[in-house]
């Protein structure tokens, strides 16, 4: 059996840029990747780059055959990349198979080719990301209309009817997608509410908002079967616990969640504990319960964000070569943005959650329409909402539903995390016309509340 110092099982977004940072520091590492579709991982192949880039194209009026095409060569071009990264480091090796456990420190991995490689790591780091949850829906694993994110944008022809159950971050970015390419699109999901971390007056203007680009809503819904008729599938919901309702789709999007891909690792041959979502209970280190055993990014739970991912990187960096300070409850300020039309975006606390904890705060907010660049890019929809400490002038949060928002919201976790009062932001020279100079407007008076 082989001894490596590294191994690295996933090539996702925090395992790539350690194995990386590990070459460079002269050491020997092992990446495994069981398919070569996924070199660079979840994100640049199936998930945040390719479902960006439809997004863009469907508002700038491509058709949607050509947008998958264009978007398979951009990842066709970012894994050849993601590849080289990695392979261009004398002392990384890329083996392509399956890799799972056979005891706390040894494992298996089974290549393409049938053959089974075993290793021994000095140091083992998990990333193998998460898969998406198929809800036990009678009628819908087998249903020839279902897809999941990953299939839904790799479709010869758009959806004519599309139903999407789920109205979370890939729910609400794919409805906005679908419908701007021309489907007719439904959302059902089983909350009372959309967006039930939102505040009411935000949720309210983003749900018109959807409903204006013809995209219907069912919430609190039950779905209790999906069966196929005259080519179609037929879906069969109460929303009021008696009240059935049947629709019609030509396609069906499970966005129902996603879980840590921890099934293939066979991790009941090791002391590496799950918890009952099947993720990897990590410290506040990323280390498992096994010495010397790391887990990065969607499998060990918690938010699902390649940012996250990355900044797992950092703190085993600077375990590893560092002063040791970085930890996973360090990250209080994570920026969140779902990439719908206007982009809605978040950080810190909700007006809700202030009222909750008992908080007090200023409240500063103002309609996109006031924007001068939302003008100029010929969409008004939206607001911005900061809420501040009237005892430090700190910001407590912000949400920013409005066009650009996805940019700007990074100026306020940093703001925040710098601890800079909000007038800096208020007296600050922008650009112009941008949505950044909207801060100068925004934070000129606090609004009666
Ligand atoms: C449609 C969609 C859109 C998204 N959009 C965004 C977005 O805009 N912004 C954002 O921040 N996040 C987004 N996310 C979430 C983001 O993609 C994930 O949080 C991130 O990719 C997780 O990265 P990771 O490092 O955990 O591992 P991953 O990148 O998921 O890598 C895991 C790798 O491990 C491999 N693997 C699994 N099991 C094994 C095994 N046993 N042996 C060998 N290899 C294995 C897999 O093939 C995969 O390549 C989106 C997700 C989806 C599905
Ligand atoms: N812009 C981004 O950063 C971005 C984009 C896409 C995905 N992601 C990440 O990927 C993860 C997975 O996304 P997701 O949208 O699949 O999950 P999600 O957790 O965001 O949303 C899942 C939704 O499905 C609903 N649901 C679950 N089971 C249901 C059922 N049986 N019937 C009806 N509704 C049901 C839930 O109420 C929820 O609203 C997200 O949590 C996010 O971290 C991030």
């Amino acid at each position: 059996m082989e001894t490596i110092k590294n191994i690295i099982i996933g090539f996702g977004k925090g395992g790539k840029t350690l194995a990386k940072f590990l070459a460079q520091q002269g050491e020997q590492v092992l990446v495994i990747e069981k398919s070569k579709q996924m070199y660079g991982g979840t994100c640049i192949n199936i998930a945040c780059l390719p479902s960006k880039r439809l997004i863009i194209e469907a508002t700038r009026g491509t058709s949607f055959e050509d947008a998958v095409d264009g978007k398979n060569v951009m990842t066709s071009q970012l894994r050849k990349k993601n590849y080289q990264m990695l392979a261009s480091e004398d002392n990384i090796t890329i083996l392509d198979g399956i890799a799972h456990f056979t005891g706390n420190h040894t494992i298996d991995v089974q290549t393409p080719d049938g053959q089974t490689f075993t290793y021994k790591g000095e140091r083992i780091f998990i990333n193998t990301g998460a898969k998406a949850i198929i809800p036990d829906i009678p009628g819908l694993r087998e249903s020839p209309f279902l897809m999941n994110s990953t299939t839904a944008m790799d479709q010869l022809k758009l959806p004519h009817d599309l139903v999407i159950i789920g109205g979370g971050y890939i729910g609400l970015e794919f409805a906005n997608m679908f419908a701007t390419f021309g489907s007719h699109v439904t959302i059902l999901d089983h909350h009372k509410k959309l967006l039930p971390r939102e505040d009411d007056d935000v949720a309210e203007m983003v749900i018109q908002n959807f409903h204006n680009n013809g995209i219907n809503f069912e919430v609190g819904v039950n779905i209790k079967d999906i069966s196929t008729q005259d080519e179609q599938a037929v879906i069969t919901f109460t929303n009021d616990g008696q009240h059935e309702t049947t629709i019609f789709a030509d396609k069906i999007l499970a966005a129902t969640g996603r879980q840590p891909e921890t099934a293939s690792l066979e991790l009941q041959n090791t002391d590496i504990k799950v918890d009952d979502h099947g993720a990897i209970i990590v410290d506040d280190y990323l280390h498992t319960s096994v010495p010397n055993v790391w887990a990065i990014g969607d499998v060990k739970g918690g938010p699902q964000f390649t940012y996250i991912s990355l900044d797992d990187f950092r703190i085993i960096k600077d375990e590893l070569f560092g002063n040791n300070k970085r930890h996973i409850s360090d990250r209080l300020i994570v920026p969140t943005s779902v990439f719908i039309e206007p982009s809605l975006t978040q950080v810190g606390l909700t007006e809700k959650e202030a009222q909750k904890q008992g908080q007090d705060y200023l409240l500063f907010k103002m309609p996109a329409a006031a924007i001068p660049k939302a003008k100029v890019l010929k969409d008004t929809r939206g607001l911005l909402k900061v809420l501040v400490d009237p005892s430090t002038n700190l910001i407590l949060g912000a949400t920013l539903y409005v066009q650009e928002a996805q940019e700007i919201i990074n100026m306020v976790a940093l703001a925040m995390r710098a601890k800079i009062p909000y007038q800096m932001l208020r007296d600050q020279i922008y650009t112009h016309p941008t949505i950044s100079e909207a801060f100068n407007d925004l934070f000129k008076k606090p609004v009666n509340r």
